[in-house]
């Protein structure tokens, strides 16, 4: 594309293997239009694809969606009746697309760290009318009931505990005879924060000696003339979890923050500095600790990212091979992405990220290249298979 503000310009052009996509008037310099984060940079005025936006259109029928996002869902492969994590799930992409493939059948309990964020995957799951799906405030570093002091958490008295208790995760696994008595071992720690969260629902809920603070009531009093709110929040207000018994989820998808590199368009790029992308590295690591114990025995774990940096995508493999010793990568379906790096690298060198795949794993993983005949953004994938006992 070239121009100046205010002159016609045109977009694409008819390249063997590009578009045309039509012309229009530059609102902002050239510069401009590579330094700015938002606004308009270009006003169509003649259009060959007469192309609707989709968002708004058809709501809760049309989802706009990157190729390698279904692929990830698809590659996760849930079925009906399981119960799947998907522990970086906002704005719900993915986690629509998960619940969708399991008919709505089951549990899809979704995950993100920003409250306002949660709105947006109940209100997506909402508009689709999918009722599957359970999503929570929670920071992912935080997933394990373990983790926790042994102490309740305020949330769990009063208001939150009267207003949802079926979706207040703790209370839910408390009641679960499945996540309490089958299989997983609880630590004493564990235990303890369980009969904490029965004896407290019985008080409070269970033995009819209900509670109710005076900002309940008014709560309440809101809610009866205002309505319930959107799904499943408590009038806009997202529900907070305080984490999940590990080893109790058939399949966690961890789509993992990251360095976008792979994002396409991408206007404004050259922000990155090498220690920003060890630090996505870093973190990826430390959220895939927490996913790997939340798996049950035989269940799986896949791991994605929208960017093309192998210190976040084939280092993190890596990684988790040689940390755990009974994961292993397994075949993907579909699989349309190409082959992972095989080596290393220098420059990632001092944190852990400088080897990459040995021979043999590089058809295991899926990388989407961005610059490839597919045409699609970058973007990588792993799938685990969990066999710790
Ligand atoms: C790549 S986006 C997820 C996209 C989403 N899976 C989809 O397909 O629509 C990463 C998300 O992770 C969230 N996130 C980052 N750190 C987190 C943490 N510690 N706990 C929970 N969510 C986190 C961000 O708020 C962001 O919404």
């Amino acid at each position: 594309m070239a121009g100046q503000q205010g002159h016609i310009t045109q977009l694409g052009g008819l390249l063997e293997s590009g578009w045309f996509i039509g012309k229009g008037r530059a609102l902002l310099s050239r510069s401009s239009m590579f330094k700015a984060s938002k606004g308009v940079a270009v006003e169509m005025i003649e259009r060959v694809y007469e192309l609707p936006a989709f968002h708004g259109l058809l709501e809760g029928k049309i989802f706009l969606q990157n190729l390698p996002s279904i692929v990830t869902a698809r590659v996760l492969d849930p079925h009906p009746g399981e119960r799947i994590l998907d522990m970086c799930a906002a704005p719900g992409g993915k986690t629509t697309a998960i619940a969708v493939l399991m008919q709505d059948k089951g549990e899809v309990v979704a995950l993100d760290r920003t409250h306002n964020k949660v709105l947006d995957i109940l209100n997506l799951a909402a508009e689709m009318r999918l009722t599957c799906i359970k999503a929570y405030k929670l920071d992912a570093l935080k997933c394990l009931l373990s983790d926790r002091p042994a102490v309740i958490s305020p949330h769990l008295h009063g208001e939150s505990l009267g207003q949802d208790t079926a979706n207040q995760p703790c209370i839910s696994e408390a009641l679960s005879e499945k996540s309490l008595f089958s299989g997983a071992e609880l630590s004493s720690k564990q235990s303890y924060l369980m009969t904490q969260a029965l004896d407290c629902f019985k008080k409070t809920v269970g033995g009819g000696h209900t509670y109710r603070s005076k900002a309940l009531e008014r709560k309440e009093a809101r809610k009866a003339k205002n309505g319930p709110g959107r799904g499943q929040t408590n009038g806009g207000r997202a529900v907070n979890a305080m984490g999940f018994v590990p080893k109790t989820f058939d399949r966690v998808l961890l789509d993992a923050p990251c360095s976008a590199l792979g994002l396409r368009p991408r206007l404004f790029a050259g922000e990155e500095t090498l220690e920003g992308l060890r630090r996505h590295g870093a973190y990826q690591r430390k959220l895939f600790d927490q996913a790997v114990q939340l798996v049950r025995p035989g269940g799986v774990l896949v791991y994605s990212t929208c960017t093309i940096n192998p210190g976040e995508n084939e280092a993190l493999v890596r990684y988790a091979l040689d940390t755990y010793n009974f994961l292993s990568l397994t075949p993907q379906d579909p699989k349309i992405g190409g082959p992972g790096l095989v080596g290393g690298s220098d420059v990632f060198d001092g944190h852990g990220f400088r080897c990459w795949l040995r021979k043999g794993e590089e058809h295991l993983v899926q990388r989407f290249d961005p610059s490839g005949p597919l045409d699609t953004i970058g973007f990588f994938i792993a799938k685990f298979k969990v066999e710790h006992v």
